[in-house]
């Protein structure tokens, strides 16, 4: 049985102040709700006050990306030491607006993924096929390669303790859901190719859908028999919309 995981990303958005009052609400409107994971992934610099806030709930936290080194001469970038040594638990890792505004690749969504189970950080591991792809008929084709490669060396353990969030580009941002059936498809399609290469390990990993995810169509997604969750932009950064969201998926 896989508990229903909801994780908000908050992408560049939040002052500090703001990142707190948002929080600070949350964590009074989700007191009490059982039967779901509960993350929220604010911006680095926000990270600490964040932790401060939720320290006595269950409420986790994630961070949104990071360099796969340890430590060294790379300006400006955050290592997975740094983020554990603040308890950080999640690590958004190969979001498309990273793989096509940062030029990230599979190979280094793939050294990410392997640096953040070296040092105890849970990935969320995003892939997903853009407009056009999809119009092509290449969506398994795509994800399918994203997935092998994001997940290549891992042991299956690390495997069944990583997620993915299948968010069809296309999707993100635009209001424009995939249906429930279609992301379905795509997520089951998902777990029996991890299954096949993890020996199984398909079947104990959460696999969440993300792109305009809302309070009014999270119902839909999570009844589906393979989604367990959901990754969440725009909605997440109400504490209101995003509880409602954590409330309709137990
Ligand atoms: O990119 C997303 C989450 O990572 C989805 O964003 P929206 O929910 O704003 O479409």
């Amino acid at each position: 049985m896989r508990t229903p995981f909801i994780a908000g990303n908050w992408k560049m958005n939040l002052t500090l102040k703001e990142s707190v009052a948002l929080v600070e609400e949350l964590k009074d409107l989700v007191s009490g709700v059982t039967g779901v994971e509960i993350a929220v992934c604010p911006p680095a610099v926000n990270l600490t006050r964040v932790q401060e806030v939720l320290k006595d709930t269950s409420i986790k936290v994630g961070a949104q990306n990071m360099h796969w080194e340890d430590s060294g001469a790379f300006t400006g970038e955050l290592s997975p030491v740094m983020l554990r040594d603040i308890d950080v638990d999640y690590i958004i890792i190969g979001h498309s607006e990273r793989r096509q505004y940062f030029n990230e690749t599979d190979q280094i969504v793939n050294r990410k993924v392997q640096a953040a189970h070296t040092h105890g950080l849970k990935p969320i591991i995003c892939v997903g096929e853009s407009l056009d792809e999809r119009e092509e008929g290449k969506t398994r084709q795509v994800v399918k390669a994203q997935v092998k490669s994001a997940l290549a060396g891992l042991t299956k353990d690390q495997v069944a303790d990583s997620v993915i969030a299948y968010e069809p580009i296309w999707a993100i941002g635009t209001g424009k859901s995939a249906t429930a059936e279609e992301a379905n498809d795509v997520i089951k399609f998902i777990r029996e190719t991890v299954n096949q290469d993890f020996d199984g390990a398909g079947d104990a990993m959460r696999i969440q859908y993300g792109g305009s995810v809302k309070p009014h169509n999270i119902e839909d997604f999570i009844k589906q028999s393979d989604i367990d969750g959901a990754l969440v932009g725009g909605a997440s950064l109400k504490a209101e919309s995003f509880a409602e969201i954590v409330k309709k998926s137990v």
